[in-house]
């Protein structure tokens, strides 16, 4: 199939960009997001999909938490890529406030080399002081890596259903959480799990737990409905007001407490919360 000779920026209306040399600015253009009230440091990804469709990232930390909860921009922009069923990465650019160099940082390499064969990614790096900007490959930036590689963007069905749907108020709400467990890849637990998450005026988002082979770098399924909040325009944690986790039952890697944590301490106070099991 052809494809288009112009990129378009999903998140935001009005972008293309014909070269992929562009994504740079356009990170500076258009990320104007800022979630990072911890360190202050915000950092941005734009990243090409096969689609030619560019894809934003940004790091959002969650106040009141320790710092392994925050999703690294380059991780937001791998969600936003699953959230919207684009299956290659092919092209990527991050720049942060406090420099306009930036490199993906260890745990990001990780992650991103499981998305795909890190070998077609095209990281790009820039350095202003030495007038260079240039595309290499994450193969590059992550030399001798043993890791098998599964492919996280790859579409899936895990083929979960609900034990139970007692003491469901909100079907819609429960529907896309289970749909969103059934999406989720988690090889290493097989423990699957899916959140969905309602906001004041209704509107709702929805995320699944995704597993690096390295574990650390894998990212929750709050995070992950936190990023389709965001890249939809949410600004406000605590606009949240209502969420629904779907796990396995009797899970051997749980994501309630964690879950529950999270939105006690970031969402509405008085957001419900209730999990459903399925098998
Ligand atoms: O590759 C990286 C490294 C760091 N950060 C974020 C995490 C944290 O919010 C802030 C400070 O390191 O920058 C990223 O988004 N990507
Ligand atoms: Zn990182």
């Amino acid at each position: 199939m052809a494809q288009p000779s112009k990129f378009v920026l999903i998140n935001e209306p009005y972008g293309v960009v014909s070269d992929p040399m562009d994504l740079v600015s356009l990170i500076d253009r258009k990320v104007s997001l800022r979630m990072a009230p911890i360190s202050g440091r915000h950092v941005g990804a734009v990243g090409l999909g096969f689609s030619r469709k560019v894809f934003l990232g940004i790091n959002v930390e969650l106040p009141g938490l320790p710092l392994h909860h925050s999703i690294h921009a380059e991780q937001f922009l791998v969600i936003n890529l699953m959230l919207n069923s684009e299956q290659h990465l092919t092209h990527l650019a991050v720049s942060s406030s406090d420099s306009v160099f930036h490199a993906p940082c260890g745990h990001c390499r990780q992650f991103l080399q499981e998305i795909t064969e890190a070998s077609i990614i095209q990281v790009l790096i820039k350095d202003p002081a030495l007038g260079i900007q240039e595309f290499v490959t994450l193969k590059s930036l992550l030399p001798r890596h043993s890791n098998l590689l599964p492919d996280l963007l790859q579409a899936r069905d895990n083929k979960l259903l609900l034990v139970s749907s007692e003491g469901c108020e909100d079907r819609l709400l429960l529907r896309t959480a289970l749909a969103a467990a059934n999406r989720s890849f988690a090889p290493y637990s097989k423990c699957p799990s899916g959140v969905a998450l309602k906001d004041r005026e209704g509107q709702v988002y929805r995320g699944w737990y995704i597993e690096s082979a390295a574990y650390n770098p894998s990212l929750g399924p709050v995070q992950a409905a936190l990023v389709d909040f965001v890249i939809s325009g949410g600004t406000k944690f605590e606009d949240i007001v209502e969420a629904v986790l779907v796990e396995k039952r009797d899970a051997v890697v749980s994501q309630e407490k964690t879950a529950k944590m999270i939105l006690e301490t970031i969402a509405d106070p008085k957001c419900a919360f209730k999990v459903f099991h399925c098998i």
